[in-house]
């Protein structure tokens, strides 16, 4: 059998940030004395390099590697993958999108709030980056944590009244507070997804723990230049290189009221449930360029990954995908001509997972 045949184990891809977070992450993975620092997202199964002004010197920052048992000696994905990509990606995928997998999936574990912030569309992307991707998302909340008094929250979208005028009043004056006044502050728990389109603004506060998959690109604009624990920003870090003006032409202006957030862009997943579920988890407004599916196998059930390839995260439980042994927090890669993958509970519990899929093609 070769190595594209089976579900892969990934080690998980500590990646650095402009915040500070970590502490969940440190935990999850067995690290001795977990703390927040530098390293507030794992990035699961990437074939991206990470876009960290200053540490352009770092090779390769961001590429997650195969786990040392599944038997190779060419261990980094992204090498593998382009050694044969359409046995690990599939060959509609790659017919479409070469040996490029078209998604990111992370883990964002955060003890302060981000900047705030929008990332291109697809078409501003083409336009400003000559990148085919933008970099829309889509978050599972996980869990979190309460920071000085504070649950967990994101902001999210202009208020009505916003305009690119005002905005960019506000950016030209740091005026932070008023930043964060122009957008919604939403509550967030486990359960929660939300999907954020390219040129929408969000800031994920501090204390989200939370999946995210997405294109798979680096593309952040940040009009905020100093981050909340006074972090000053290089401006090639604000935008991106494409200049101060087009950088705010990449932001959605389109107001809107809490309610219509809530009823297009925000939506859940059973995460507290225990009966046999596998659920497409979706909201309204959709049409984002990747599909997460949620899974909670009572005993044994079988990933069908739509014929293609999938990223696995597992939550909770203890089991199986294929031959590998998953517990809370394994990640896989799930190659497209992978065999056998029936997942398989040995706990009694149901093995919760989220399967993460590009593109349909
Ligand atoms: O601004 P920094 O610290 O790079 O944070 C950037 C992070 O922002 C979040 O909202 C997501 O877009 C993550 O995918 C991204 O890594």
């Amino acid at each position: 059998m070769t190595i594209a045949e089976k579900p892969l184990a990934v080690d998980p891809t500590r990646v650095w940030r402009t915040y500070v977070g970590g502490r969940i992450l440190d935990t999850v993975y067995g690290k001795e004395n977990p703390g927040d620092g530098e390293f507030p997202e794992s990035w699961l199964a990437s074939v991206v390099s990470a876009r960290n002004p200053g540490r352009e010197h770092i090779d390769g920052e961001g590429l997650s590697f195969v786990s040392k048992d599944a038997g190779t000696e060419t261990k980094s994905l992204k090498s593998l993958i382009e050694q044969d990509p359409a046995a690990f990606l599939g060959k509609r995928h790659v017919d479409r999108f070469g040996s490029d997998p078209a998604l990111l999936v992370k883990l964002i574990d955060s003890a302060e709030r981000l900047t705030i912030q929008a990332h291109p569309t697809r078409k501003d992307s083409l336009r400003y980056f000559n990148s085919p991707f933008g970099k829309s998302e889509f978050w599972v909340i996980l869990g979190g944590r309460e920071i000085d008094g504070q649950k967990p929250y994101v902001l999210f979208g202009f208020k009505p009244g916003i305009t690119r005028e005002k905005w960019r009043r506000l950016f030209e004056a740091q005026d932070i507070q008023g930043m964060i006044d122009a957008l919604h502050k939403i509550p967030v728990q486990p359960g929660d997804v939300m999907a954020v389109p390219g040129g929408v603004p969000h800031a994920i506060g501090p204390g989200c723990f939370l999946l995210e998959a997405q294109e798979p690109t680096d593309f952040t604009l940040r009009p905020e230049r100093i981050t909340p624990k006074g972090r000053v920003l290089p401006e090639e870090a604000c935008h991106l290189g494409a200049g101060f003006e087009s950088m705010l032409d990449m932001f959605d202006y389109t107001p809107y009221t809490p309610e219509e957030l809530r009823g297009r862009f925000i939506g859940s997943c059973p995460l507290d449930e225990s009966g046999e579920t596998c659920l497409p988890l979706t909201v309204p407004a959709m049409g984002m360029p990747f599909r997460v599916n949620y899974h909670a196998v009572p005993g044994k059930g079988e990933l069908n990954s739509d014929g293609g390839f999938a990223v696995v995260l597992c939550l909770e439980g203890e089991g199986s995908l294929g031959d590998v042994p998953v517990g809370p927090y394994t990640a896989l890669f799930v190659p497209a001509g992978a065999v056998n993958r029936v997942i398989e509970t040995s706990s009694g519990k149901p093995l919760k997972l989220l399967e993460c899929l590009p593109e349909a093609t």
